[in-house]
């Protein structure tokens, strides 16, 4: 047995480049043991995963949380949002599945909204207007490019909805992860059969919306994992409303992420609809909603930038003219799928430092962008900025965003908050507790405050006037001239 005072549970994160296991005390918060394992993304403009390797993945991070991943009472799964997965008849995979920064459906998006009222009408429908990332545009690109593949899907499913599926044996997901399907209206919390009409997807391959607080099942029979038959399996939710409530989060409290997404979002109690596209209207995995923002080029980008300039990822030097969009994915926000990277004002005195700091900017600049469209009216604009995600930890990262915020940064010392609100939420199952109330008993935010510095207004203003002179280059189609 091991020390804890209260029991065990298991929250995992399975995101876009590893999945994350952390075994937790239920009483304190303490993390007991922990354990990650890689996925590979295919290269190129395609970017697809294997989902059985999710699963190896699962498998090879709890196998690493040893003994105490045996004693969990409960387990929840986050995971990266969108992703199109399909299974067959039997429950494996048709095919990889489409990834939430596959921007091939460029088209079929663009068509979507067109065909079905316009950005208004979506906004107002399920709350967000549909990017390249969300679900509904993949499905039909699929049915535009694969026909095969949809005739033999018997179930579509995301990322976190398939290892949950793999734990108990049904078919659930969850009012958070739904939300970024653009198949879920968010006025009726209930699946939109005239958008699944449009775009031919029968509802019966879809899995049940379990409620928040509610069971999604038990471990079913587990050969290849730790957990004791009848354990008891939560709802899951998305990685960044996993996040939400691994923060304890409450509105007002504005969230940046930096990881292979940047997001920015925050809790709010009135539901979103933005219809410029710039703000996702999710619902978090409570009841109330996560107007979010998000980059397709973060970390991943700015650390190929620093490879390519063989310089290490903090080798930056101030006082660069330089402007450098890394839209090296193409770009979600600005909505520029066919984008690539943009280097403007290089000069014979720029150094290598210089364009490396020219990237963070370049990544920060849409986000801070975004960062007063996520916040309600009343929210305290001098509130601290809670930073978050692997890049958080890195100082050239934090410098970022706190000379071109203007804001105070804290940064918690919790590393992996998309597992500790999903173990939230296995606790929650527990004690019949609020999980962002148990995050706050756990006292997960906490972590030093970095002083506010003045903002950068000259870069911010030069950054957007670098975007808006570059448009026809940057929303040009691949083979146009
Ligand atoms: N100490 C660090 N300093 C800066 N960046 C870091 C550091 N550690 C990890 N990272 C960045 O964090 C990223 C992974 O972040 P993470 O939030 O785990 O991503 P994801 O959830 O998308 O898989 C890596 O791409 C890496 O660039
Ligand atoms: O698409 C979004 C949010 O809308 C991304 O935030 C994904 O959910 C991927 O997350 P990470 O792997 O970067 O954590």
């Amino acid at each position: 047995m091991s020390a804890a005072e209260g029991p065990l549970v298991v929250g995992v994160d399975t995101s876009t480049q590893s999945t994350k296991a952390l075994v937790v005390d239920a009483s304190t918060g303490q993390v007991v043991a922990s354990g990650q394992a890689p996925h590979t993304v295919s290269p190129g403009t395609a970017r697809e995963s294997d989902p059985r390797q999710w699963w190896e993945a699962l498998c090879a991070a709890l196998e690493q949380c040893g003994a105490p991943a045996r004693e969990a009472a409960a387990v929840s799964i986050g995971g990266q949002q969108h992703g199109l997965v399909t299974l067959d008849a039997q429950g494996d995979p048709v095919r990889p599945a489409l990834l939430w920064n596959d921007v091939r459906s460029a088209p079929q998006t663009r068509r979507l909204v067109a065909e079905l009222g316009g950005p208004k009408w979506w906004a107002e429908r399920t709350g967000s207007v549909p990017s390249t990332s969300f679900t509904v545009t993949k499905w039909a690109w699929l049915a535009e490019n694969e026909p095969e593949s949809v005739r033999a899907t018997a179930a579509v499913r995301l990322p976190h909805d398939y290892l949950t599926e793999r734990l108990t044996g049904q078919g659930t997901t969850d009012r958070g992860d739904v939300s970024g399907t653009g198949w879920w209206a968010s006025g009726t919390e209930a699946y939109d059969e005239e958008i699944l009409g449009h775009v031919g997807l029968d509802p019966a391959l879809l899995p049940r919306v379990v409620r928040p607080g509610e069971v999604a099942g038990t471990v079913r029979d587990t050969g290849e994992l730790p957990f004791a038959k009848g354990t008891l399996v939560a709802p899951g939710t998305g990685d960044n409303a996993a996040a939400a409530l691994g923060l304890g989060l409450l509105p007002g409290t504005p969230v940046l992420s930096l990881g292979t997404s940047g997001t920015v979002y925050a809790v709010s109690t009135r539901r979103p609809a933005d219809p410029t596209g710039t703000v996702a209207g999710f619902a978090d995995a409570r009841g109330d909603w996560l107007p979010l923002a998000c980059t397709l080029n973060c970390t991943l980008a700015v650390d190929r930038l620093a490879a390519l300039l063989n310089l290490d990822r903090e080798a930056v030097e101030p006082g660069t003219d330089v402007t450098l969009l890394p839209y090296l994915d193409g770009e979600r926000t600005p909505a520029l799928p066919h984008a690539s990277g943009l280097l403007h004002g290089l000069r014979h005195d720029t150094t290598a430092g210089q364009l490396l700091q020219a990237a963070y900017d370049g990544a920060v600049h849409a986000l801070l962008g975004a960062l007063d469209l996520v916040l309600d009216e009343d929210a305290d604009r001098s509130a601290p900025l809670l930073l978050i995600g692997g890049g958080a930890r890195g100082t050239a990262w934090q410098r970022t965003v706190l000379r071109l915020s203007g804001r105070p940064v804290q940064v918690p010392e919790a590393k992996e908050l998309v597992a500790l609100g999903a173990a939230a939420q296995a606790a929650g199952l527990l004690t019949g507790e609020d999980p962002a109330a148990v995050a706050r008993r756990w006292n997960t935010a906490r972590g030093p405050v970095l002083t506010a510095v003045e903002r950068d207004e000259a870069t911010m203003t030069r950054i957007s006037g670098v975007l808006s002179d570059a448009a026809p280059l940057l929303e040009r189609e691949p083979g146009s001239s």
